[in-house]
């Protein structure tokens, strides 16, 4: 089973209904649902899309489906997003894709946020997965020391051979966690160093996760 393909598609089938805005994520699990939105599209439905990043705002305008100025719409009704982790708390690691300033900025003004996920992405304490913290360039070998003193391992996030740079001209550190106790209490913090932008925590913002169970049913949780 294709298990990105069934929770993705799925997402669209369940929640996206004719006239929404809504707040497209980045990533290889929400492909599928931008996949599925255009189809709806073409069979007569209304939607508009804000894109989380310039890779959803290419795939977006490549199948036909109409974006807006983030800074014009009214309302988002949904945002619909990929996720690297997310424990049953429905407290989520992003940023996988590098995209997580813009998708959180996009979920969190969302009237609701829905993430989809394969069932690997489901685990009972989060910090499996790098957290990705998006820092300003300026400075940022004092902001990643900073953010050592949190207790985790630090690396600049690269591309082939290069400084990964975001959709918004920043950097990317991964920090490595042997245990992430308190991932809320961790979230504020960083966002709290100067020099951060934001960190790839998304606490208290998810309404729905789609995934996969144990009998390969797609479920609604
Ligand atoms: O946060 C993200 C991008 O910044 C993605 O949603 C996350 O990395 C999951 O991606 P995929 O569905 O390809 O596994």
């Amino acid at each position: 089973m294709n298990e990105k393909a069934a929770v993705g598609e799925r997402a669209a089938e369940e929640y996206i209904k004719d006239g929404m805005v809504v707040g497209l994520g980045t990533g290889s699990t929400v492909y599928y649902t931008i996949v599925k939105i255009a189809d709806m599209i073409k069979n007569g439905l209304t939607i508009s899309g804000v894109a989380t990043s310039v890779q959803t705002e290419n795939l977006a305008k490549s199948l036909g489906i109409p974006l807006l100025d983030l800074n014009t719409v009214q309302k988002i009704d949904i945002a619909i997003d990929g996720a690297d982790e997310i424990d049953p708390q429905f407290c989520a690691i992003k940023g996988g894709g590098g995209a997580l300033l813009r998708e959180k900025l996009i979920a969190k003004h969302a009237e609701k946020f829905i993430v989809v996920v394969d069932s690997h992405k489901i685990v009972q304490q989060l910090g499996g997965f790098p957290l990705p913290v998006e820092v300003v360039p300026f400075g940022a070998k004092l902001t990643e020391k900073a953010i050592q003193k949190f207790g985790c391992k630090t690396v600049f996030r690269e591309k082939e051979g290069k400084a990964f740079v975001t959709d918004n001209g920043n950097y990317i550190i991964d920090c490595y966690f042997s245990r992430m106790e308190k991932p809320k209490e961790l979230a504020m913090a960083l966002n709290g160093i100067p020099g951060v932008v934001e960190n790839g925590l998304f606490i208290n913002m998810v309404h729905h996760v789609i995934t996969v169970d144990k009998k390969d049913k797609v479920i609604v949780l």
